[in-house]
């Protein structure tokens, strides 16, 4: 895409000549012909540099270099001073203008001039998108929404956030737990200290173990050294544990002591090693059923489930589709260098009236695909894959929801060729769940 360059000069002649030489360099160039008709454009537009003339009918170039700053920092402004006036390109750069030129005398400084005002130009506007983008992942800013379910998710996790207790957050999968987990460690006292993200589904009962608390050296075949566990990394900080549900008793058992005295033993040690963690633990399993049923410890459950929050699932929360994908559109828009695209109201239609099972993190992948397949800058309901389409893959098959989920998942082992590894991550869920379903609906290999 061509650099657009603007140039403020009541100068016509001049102005004209001097935008023909940049037009020949391959620039865009726009012309004012006063600061009110620049400022105009300069917010309509997408203007890198600006090239204006000191002496404007409406205004002194000087101080504009400070209006444009205000409204689009990235911007990079060159004076065009009277022959003879140093004392004006003195100024210039002192207000924060890119640099001067003596109009008329210069006329072989501006090609390699305003070549480096674009480099810089083009590389403060690429920062400011990326702050743009990371500046919402972080707090609660992330957590978009506005429906009274999520408001309420959000109200309490700020309350708790201050505090140093534990939480249990509840949800299913893709709804957002781990990004209200950090959102609420941002929000805490130890915002300045580490946040270590767990998911206890991805590693064997015996590895998890070894991961969380660490071990000595020759604890076992292979411990060479001693192993700092991620409690440790994480201390003065929170450790966030995502399916918690998937820990074996032994290891509950561990995981009560340290929060009921702050204290573990290594694996191989015999000596108690002292933290100062805060827990936030995550689940989309049933855990008082789990518990009463004997599968997970009751003491550790009441423990954990002293404070506990619900995240919606997004089918619940209807009115905050389409903020999200919007704010997915932007992003992934961003990601490959695409204008973010116009969207066809019809497409918003259907994202509203799909069963979402994935949530957000369905959502998202949604519109990763989509961004990916649009060819022009206008989002329709064509793009949206099969199941969005009346008479898809869903409708089809129209059964309960459990013979969906068992359908589904047998398509998408199809799919990756038997790599549940690669399944569990194409459908949004731990390794173990994965298992858990496959064995539960008693799906056989293909
Ligand atoms: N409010 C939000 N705004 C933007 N993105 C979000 C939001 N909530 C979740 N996401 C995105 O959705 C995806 C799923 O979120 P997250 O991993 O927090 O869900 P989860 O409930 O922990 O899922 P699981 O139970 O499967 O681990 C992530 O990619 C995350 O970035």
């Amino acid at each position: 895409m061509k650099s657009s360059i603007l140039i403020i000069d009541d100068e016509v002649k001049l102005s004209e000549l001097m935008g023909r030489i940049l037009m020949l360099e391959g620039y865009n160039v726009l012309q004012a012909c006063n600061a009110k008709n620049g400022m105009r454009l300069i917010e309509r537009e997408d203007i890198r540099v600006v090239l204006s003339d000191v002496k404007l009918p409406d205004a002194n170039g000087l101080d504009l270099v400070e209006r444009i700053k205000k409204i689009k920092p990235y911007i990079e402004v060159i004076n065009l001073t009277a022959f003879g006036s140093i004392s004006d390109g003195v100024l210039a750069i002192k207000n924060g203008a890119f640099d001067y030129l003596t109009k008329g005398d210069d006329n072989d400084k501006i090609i390699p001039l305003v070549s480096k005002a674009i480099a810089k130009a083009n590389l403060q506007f690429q920062i400011s998108e990326i702050q743009k983008q990371t500046e919402v992942q972080h707090g609660f800013p992330i957590v978009l929404g506005q429906s009274p379910a999520i408001l309420e998710a959000v109200d309490l996790a700020k309350k708790v956030a201050k505090t140093d207790a534990t939480v249990l957050l509840l949800g299913e999968t893709g709804t957002g737990k781990e990004v209200f987990a950090e959102a609420i460690h941002v929000e805490s006292m130890r915002n300045d200290k580490p946040f270590v993200a767990v998911n206890c589904s991805a590693f064997s009962k015996e590895l998890l173990e070894s991961e969380l608390f660490g071990y000595k050296a020759g604890a076992f075949t292979g411990a060479i050294k001693d192993k700092k566990g991620l409690f440790e990394e994480a201390s003065g900080g929170t450790i966030f544990l995502d399916e918690l549900g998937e820990m074996g008793h032994d290891l509950q058992a561990k995981l009560l002591r340290v929060l009921e005295n702050g204290t573990f033993i290594k694996i191989g040690e015999t000596k108690t090693t002292k933290v100062n963690v805060r827990l936030i633990a995550a689940t989309n399993r049933d855990l008082q059923k789990e518990s009463e049923e004997g599968h997970f410890r009751l003491d550790l459950f009441y423990r954990l489930s002293g404070f506990s929050i619900v995240l919606p699932p997004l089918r619940e929360r209807v009115g905050d589709i389409e903020v999200l994908a919007r704010h997915f559109i932007r992003v992934y828009a961003a990601k490959v260098k695409k204008k973010a695209p116009e969207v066809d109201e019809r497409f918003f239609k259907l994202l509203n009236q799909h069963k979402w099972n994935g949530n957000i993190r369905e959502l998202k992948n949604v519109i990763e695909r989509v961004i990916i397949l649009m060819d022009e800058p206008l989002l329709t309901p064509k793009l949206l894959p099969n199941e969005f389409h009346n008479g898809g893959y869903y409708d089809l098959v129209a059964l309960d929801l459990n013979s969906v989920e068992k359908h589904h998942i047998r398509r998408i082992l199809k799919y990756v060729k038997g790599n549940k590894t690669e399944a569990a991550r194409v459908l949004g869920i731990g390794l173990a769940t994965l298992y858990r379903k496959i064995e539960e609906y008693h799906i056989l290999p293909n």
